[in-house]
């Protein structure tokens, strides 16, 4: 008998009100991503981010967001949002990350920024030490946000790509574009969050219904 693969594995990230957290479970996410860097339009504070995460518990894992996050950050959004994950996307080093992962006990998840091959040099060092990756376009150097930008890549630069299992796509990623991206990636998990808005920061419950189903249509 042929099994078939697994189904897509999908995040929604910078999930801010109860009524989009909600759709985000009801339509079955895997993840939810809260963002605490004050920069973004998603940011939400601890207290916040705390009780979206007590709404989520044991209907989806849930994700901190933090960007080149200090000891104390580090601890305090544990501590508030008690993370099944918890995603660096930052300039965070392959020791940093670890130092991290040591320090909170929790799974790890490393963005890195890919423009163009080049990029991938860095994913070895990275791999040895995160449990999983994320690979997002690369912000403009003139971008207020690391991510978030609503950008994509070139996926054909993925092609031939070492990629550790799990790896996860973002980046400009919406309902139109997700099996596509998919099935030229071959990966099996991705991660939204501006093409799942109608303006930065605002999520919509019928965008994050179409981009669940699209990515699992396509799977
Ligand atoms: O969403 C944000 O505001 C954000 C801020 C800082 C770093 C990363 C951020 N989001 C992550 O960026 C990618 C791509 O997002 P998009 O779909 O292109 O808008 C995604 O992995 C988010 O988790």
């Amino acid at each position: 008998m042929v099994s078939s693969p697994p189904p897509t594995r999908v995040k929604i990230c910078g999930l801010s009100t109860e009524a989009t957290l909600t759709a985000a479970l009801e339509a079955g996410a895997d993840w939810i991503g809260l963002v605490h860097f004050p920069r973004s339009p998603r940011h939400v504070a601890l207290a916040e981010a705390a009780a979206l995460s007590a709404l989520a518990r044991g209907r989806a894992e849930r994700v901190v967001l933090l960007v080149d996050p200090d000891d104390a950050l580090v601890a305090a959004s544990v501590e508030a949002v008690d993370p099944d994950l918890v995603q660096l996307h930052g300039r965070e080093s392959p020791e940093r990350v670890a130092a991290i992962r040591a320090r909170t006990g929790r799974p790890v998840m490393k963005a890195l920024g890919i423009a163009t091959s080049a990029d991938l040099a860095a994913l070895p060092a990275y791999a040895a030490i995160a449990d999983r990756i994320l690979l997002d376009a690369k912000a403009p150097p003139d971008a207020a946000l690391p991510g978030g930008n609503g950008l994509r890549f070139d996926w054909e630069i993925l092609r031939g790509a070492a990629l550790p299992p799990g790896t996860m796509l973002s980046g400009g990623l919406d309902a139109t574009n997700v099996a596509d991206a998919l099935a030229r990636t071959g990966l099996g998990a991705v991660d939204v969050s501006s093409g799942v808005e109608t303006a930065p920061g605002v999520k919509d419950p019928a965008k994050i219904a179409a981009f669940v189903a699209a990515a699992r249509g396509g799977r």
